[in-house]
Order: C-alpha cells, then structure tokens, then sequence
C-alpha cells in the first residue's frame, strides 16, 4: 500500500520530466534509473547492518564490496559513466573513491605525457591502488608549510623523500592506512641545498607482492573517526618516509621539471597547477552536493507527510506535520536549495571544463575566477548541506535521531566535506582576495568578466534602490539579481575601504577578516542564485515543470534575502517595508509548492537502497518498519541481555538485602 499515494495525485507537474531536468539529460536520469535499480537488487550491496558492525569488520566488508563493485563493472561491461554511477549508487566511502577521484586526476592533470602513458594504464586497471598523500600532522590548510622533503641525488639521479619531523607524517589521506600500493605524495623540493616549494611525487608504498610496506615506509591507519559506519570504512592514513628513495622521473613534471644535470625548469603554465587536483575535486563536491542534501530533504518531506501531530478535528485525523508553515520554512528552502546547488553543481562543471580547454591552449586568463568560483562554491553547498542534513534530522523529531532513520550516518559521513578539500573559512577567504583584487583593479581599465562582471556597474549599483512595491514584484529576476549583486558589490567595496586604512595590507586582511568572509558569502550567493535564474531561462519541457522550478527559485533565493536581511538593510539598497514584502511572497511560495512537495523529492528518483531510511521510504509505510526494525536489533537478540547476571542482577539483589535492613 502507498501511504503516501495522496500526496502523489496533488502534484501539479510532470514528475518524470522532472526527474530527466535533475538528472542532467534523458540518457543521464536513464543510466541512473538502471544503474541503481541495478545496486538496489543485489545482495551484495546490502547495507543495512553497516552502523552496528565494529571497526575491522565493517572495513574488511567495504573491501568486499569494492572488489564485488569491480567485478559487476568488469562482468557487465559497463561504461566509465556508468561504473560512476555504480560506484556512487553503493554510497559506501571506500579507498577507491581517492582512487579513481584523486591519485588517477593527478597524474592526468600534473603527469607529462610520458608519465601519464606509464602509470594510467595501471591505475586504470587498478594493478596499482593509489592515493593523494598531501596533508600532514602539523600542516593542512598551509600547503607551503608541508615539511616532508623531496631532495635531488645527482649521483644517482633520484629523489630522497623523507619525513624530517613528527609533524611532517603525512596524516589524512584516504585509502592509504590500509590499502593503498603507491601516492602521490606532496614535499617540499630541494636541488642542490636550494628550495624549490611543493611538487607531487609517484611514490611506491607497499610491495605489489604481499602488501608489506616498502622499506624505509612507515604506514597505517590514524583511528575511528565520527558515527558509527558513517566515514569509517575509509582507511585515512599516517604515513613517514625514512630516506625513501624514487627516480627523478616519478616527479609529476607538467608544471616543472628536474632534469638530469640537477636543473629546475618552470614550464609557462602557472606553478598554481600543482593546485589542480584540488580544484577537479572541488567542482566535483559542489555537483555531489545537492544528491547528500535532497537525499536529506527526500527523507523529511515523506516522513513529515506521514506524521501527524496535533489539530484532530471532531474525531478526524491529526494535522501532517508538514502542513505546519513552521515545519515549511524549515524544510522547503532545502528542498530548493537542492534544486539551487543541482544547476549551479552543472554550471561549474562547465566552467571546469571551459578553464581545462584553455589551460591546453596556453590560455590562463581565466584560472583566478575558476579557483575563486570552485573554492567559494564548495564552501557555500557544502556548509549548506552539512547543516540541511542535521535540519532534516530535526525535522523528523525523535525518530530522525534512530540510525534507521539514515540520517545520522549521512550527517557523519557528510560534514567532513566542510574540512577537505580545504577548511571552508580558509577557502572563503581565498574568494574574497579574489573580490578584493578585482574592486582594486576596477579603475585600471580591465574589465571584470564572468561571475565578477557585476563589478563593472559598480557606479550604478552603489547608488541603485530597490523599486519593489508589492510582494509579487519580488518574482522579477532582473529585480532579484540586482539586489544580490548591489548587496554583494556593496559588501565588498566596504571591506576594501575599511583594508585601505592599513597600511600593513596582510594585517588589515587579517583584522577584517570575518567582515571579509561575509563579503565573499554574499558574492557566493549570487552567484547561486544567478545561475538558478539563467537555468529558467532555458527551455524546460513537462507540464507545469517550469512553474514548479520557478516556485522553488522564488523560495531559494527570498529565503537568503530573509535570512541575510540585516546585509541588505545595512547596504540600504532595501526598506524595511519591502524586506517584509519579500516575506510575504516567500510565504505565498511556500503555499504554493506544498501540494508538490511529495513530488518534487520523488524526482530526485532515489531507490528506498540509497536512501537508507525507513522514514523516507517511498511506500511511507513507516510504523510497522520503524517496529519491526527495533526486533531486529542485535541487543534483541537474547531477552535477557548479556552481561545481567555479573552487573545487573547483583545490583538488584543488593538493593533487595538493603530494603530489607
Ligand atoms: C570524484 C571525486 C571523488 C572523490 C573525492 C572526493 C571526496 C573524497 C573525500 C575526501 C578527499 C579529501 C582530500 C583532501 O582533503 S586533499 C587535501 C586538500 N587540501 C586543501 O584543500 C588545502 C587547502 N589549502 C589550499 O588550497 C592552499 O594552499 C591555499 C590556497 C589556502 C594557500 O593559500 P596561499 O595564499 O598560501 O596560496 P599560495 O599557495 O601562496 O598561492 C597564492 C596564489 O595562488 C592562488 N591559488 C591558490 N590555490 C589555487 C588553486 N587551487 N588554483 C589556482 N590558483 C590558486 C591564490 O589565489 C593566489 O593567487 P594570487 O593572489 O593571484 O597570487
Ligand atoms: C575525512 C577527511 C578526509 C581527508 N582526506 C584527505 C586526503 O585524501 N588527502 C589529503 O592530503 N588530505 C586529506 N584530508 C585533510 C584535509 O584536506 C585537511 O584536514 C583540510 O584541508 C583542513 O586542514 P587542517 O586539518 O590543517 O585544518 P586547520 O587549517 O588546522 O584548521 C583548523 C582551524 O583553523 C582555521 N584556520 C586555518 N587557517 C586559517 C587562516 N589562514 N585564517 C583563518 N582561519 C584559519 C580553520 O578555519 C579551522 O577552523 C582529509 C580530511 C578529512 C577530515
């Protein structure tokens, strides 16, 4: 039976050419849809026990299932996209995942073609298992104060890596505790006494024949982390070289090379390439953003259309939980700004792609904004996400705090997306010396491109007003992108003021720094919500498809005007009387995508397998599932649990001797 089957028939849309908008392209949602029919029909990827194993046995079973993974891939022929796809739709973190996600991209990014030929061919077909050996006890966000070494033997022609300090172990990395065969590993690099900063390094680790480290290599796991399952079936690792030595063509060259004779040359290219891992990896966060979080949403929005609490009219059924405007403002904005972070996660996907091109073509202009765009845009989706995900928790009250509810896991295995791939302060804070460099070059004739051309009408915008006059004026893009772009520019142009002041420019930028934070939010935002705008503009097919996006657009982005009001009150771009009009409308949107809400998380077309929850289960029948799952639990095992009769009983029997004195 569908519990939820009501909810169903109020939707005003299509729902099946919805789900082809969120997956991209028809053949994207069918892959997909196959894909993860696919990994929800196989035993071998069940996971429901996964929060209940210890340590060593949920990690031996993670390697079980990335080999079964890899043999359904080989078995089945699968393309690259769609062993993507498998991978992701088993939703269990694995050292494959820096495998194919991190080790495999930098060599391609950073390799020659020499090197790539020699070392793709293996990873590819995974005769080597490799991993990104970057960050160290004492250094993660500080990439120039690593402090393991990589100094040039002449004599030899090699590299000697080596860990001169505790704090130089390299410490994180996933995939290397347990499994990883070779890294590439990030040190500092020395010719002749002379320092030549930080370069990637092929590094062998562990013997291709029984696995032993190689000598001179200390390696092994750093420890459980946060939740149960959740992140702990990667093997993070500490690893410390001890005089390792490698030959000199195991230096990723593209960007720079040793040559035999000891010479360091610098290619033309700009040496921020060692960098480009990160900023592959970056753009692939934001794109897998919006799946952790409208798994969240999907989850809250069917339970809180099952659950009833309150408001029985004459005998009648109590009021679903999600007819509440409070649980609405709550829950809805996430459900938009799934939507949000699926069109901005594609449009940076293209800019990564465009920034790629023109790199192959000797064409750098456009690397500052890529960095800026992709270290901005995970710190945005990946705190907004972190923080939807426990929001939705909430929103399903006692039973979202059950690990059956999926959503403790997915909170554990999520948040530490807001420390790698760079601390999100730290990166927030590259965005706004992005911002601040470009107010300071706008009176030197270079005009501001892409996501910063709103600089160029700074003039216009530091005087404009906002004309809204009733609530439905707030509906109007052009409206909507000028008071994001007017509070964005007017943020940081303010900064720049208050950075004039000092005369030390490095300690002004410090002083300022939380000011400078919130500046670069604003310009993040804006960016979001422009290319929400700019994907409604497109032609979208599918009866009242449109509508619905332009609903949840409408709520993304009054929600942050709402939310961030003292920012737009304070720039004075807004009154008072028209931030209260912009409620108002968001009130009426919030009414308006109510009888869709059911339907606009069944578009995500999520299997009841990924999502992992009986709250969320699409069926909604969530009593008897949440009841039965109790029984299953291991403590039900035994009626009588272990470990009464040396603690409890004697405890009891004290108790009775004592009543008796
Ligand atoms: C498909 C994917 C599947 C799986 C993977 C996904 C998830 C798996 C889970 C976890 C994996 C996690 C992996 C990791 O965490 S790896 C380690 C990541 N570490 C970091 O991100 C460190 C953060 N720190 C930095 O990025 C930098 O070093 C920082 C930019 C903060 C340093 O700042 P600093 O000012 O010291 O920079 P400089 O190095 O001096 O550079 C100055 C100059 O360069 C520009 N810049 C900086 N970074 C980049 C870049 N990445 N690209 C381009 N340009 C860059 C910077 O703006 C300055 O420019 P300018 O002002 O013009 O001189
Ligand atoms: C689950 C997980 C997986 C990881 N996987 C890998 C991997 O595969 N390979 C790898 O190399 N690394 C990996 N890492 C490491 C990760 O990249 C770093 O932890 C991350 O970059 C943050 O660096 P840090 O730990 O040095 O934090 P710190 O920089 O020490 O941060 C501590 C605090 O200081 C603040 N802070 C730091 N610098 C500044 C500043 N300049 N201004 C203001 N505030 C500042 C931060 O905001 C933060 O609040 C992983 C980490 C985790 C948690």
């Amino acid at each position: 039976m569908d519990y939820l089957a009501d909810e169903r028939k109020k939707a005003e849309f299509d729902v099946d050419e919805m789900k082809i908008v969120w997956a991209g392209s028809r053949h994207a949602f069918e892959v997909s849809d196959r894909i993860s029919k696919l990994v929800a029909n196989d035993p071998g990827f069940r996971k429901d026990t996964r929060t209940m194993l210890a340590r060593k046995e949920l990690f031996k079973n993670t390697l079980r299932k990335a080999a079964y993974a890899w043999k359904r891939i080989h078995d089945l022929h699968l393309s690259e996209e769609e062993a993507s796809r498998l991978r992701f739709y088993v939703d269990e973190p694995a050292y494959t995942d820096l495998h194919w996600g991190m080790f495999v991209p930098a060599i391609k990014g950073q390799g020659t073609d020499e090197q790539q030929k020699k070392w793709l061919p293996l990873a590819y077909k995974m005769q080597i298992i490799g991993c990104y050996a970057q960050t160290e006890l004492g250094h993660g966000s500080n990439v120039q104060g690593l402090e393991t070494t990589a100094t040039f033997d002449p004599q030899t022609d090699e590299f000697v890596i080596h860990s001169p300090t505790l704090t130089s172990s390299k410490w994180w990395p996933g995939g290397l505790g347990k499994v990883s065969t070779h890294g590439v590993v990030y040190a500092r690099l020395i010719i002749n006494g002379e320092e030549h900063g930080i370069h990637g390094f092929i590094v062998q680790l562990r013997s291709l024949e029984d696995h032993l480290p190689l000598p001179g290599v200390t390696v092994g796991d750093i420890g459980m982390k946060f939740g149960n399952g959740a992140y702990n079936t990667m093997d993070n690792g500490v690893l410390r070289f001890d005089h390792v030595r490698i030959p000199r063509n195991q230096m990723l060259m593209r960007v720079s090379q040793v040559t035999r004779d000891g010479k360091y040359k610098q290619s033309d290219v700009p040496r921020q390439l060692v960098y480009g891992t990160m900023v592959y990896v970056r753009q692939t966060i934001v794109a897998d953003a919006s799946c952790a979080l409208s798994r969240a949403v999907t989850i809250a929005t069917r339970y809180s259309a099952v659950r009833r609490q309150f408001g029985s009219q004459n005998g009648g059924p109590e009021t679903q939980v999600i007819d509440y405007k409070t649980q609405q403002n709550r829950l809805f904005p996430l459900l938009a700004s799934a939507y949000a972070f699926k069109f901005v996660g594609e449009w940076l996907t293209w800019l990564y792609n465009d920034v790629t091109q023109r790199l192959q073509a000797s064409d750098f202009s456009t690397l500052p904004e890529a960095h800026a765009c992709t270290a901005g845009l995970k710190s945005l989706t990946t705190t907004a996400t972190a923080d939807g995900i426990e929001e939705c928790r909430k929103l399903c009250g006692g039973h979202g705090y059950l690990c059956s509810s999926g959503l403790p896991e997915l909170f554990a295995v999520y948040v530490p997306a807001c420390t790698y791939e760079g601390d999100n302060t730290v990166l927030l804070l590259q965005v706004a010396r992005f911002l601040m460099k470009t107010v300071s070059q706008l009176g030197s004739g270079k005009k501001p491109l892409g996501t910063i051309s709103y600089m160029g009408k700074i003039e216009h915008l530091m005087q404009s007003r906002c004309t809204v006059q009733k609530a439905e004026d707030w509906l109007k893009p052009s409206q909507v992108l000028e008071a994001f772009e007017a509070r964005a520019v007017k943020m940081a142009v303010s900064c720049a003021k208050n950075l004039s002041k000092f005369t030390n420019p490095e300690e002004g930028f410090a002083e300022l720094s939380a000011d400078l934070v919130e500046a670069a939010v604003a310009h993040c935002q804006l960016i979001v919500v422009s290319k929400f705008i700019d994907k409604l503009q497109q032609d979208i097919p599918g009866k009242g498809v449109k509508q619905q996006l332009e609903a949840l657009c409408g709520i993304y982005y009054l929600y942050l005007l709402h939310k961030h009001q003292g920012d737009f009150l304070a720039t004075s771009y807004l009154t008072p009387k028209q931030a209260a009009l912009a409620n108002d409308q968001l009130r009426a949107l919030y009414t308006k995508v109510r009888p869709n809400a059911v339907a606009l998380v069944d578009s995500f077309n999520y299997t009841d397998h990924f999502l992992g929850s009986i709250l969320g289960c699409y069926d909604g029948n969530v009593y008897p599932k949440l009841y039965d799952a109790a029984w299953k639990d291991p403590l039900n095992d035994s009626v009588v649990p272990e470990g009464y009769h040396e603690y409890v009983r004697p405890l009891l029997k004290q108790q009775l001797h004592t009543a008796k004195l």
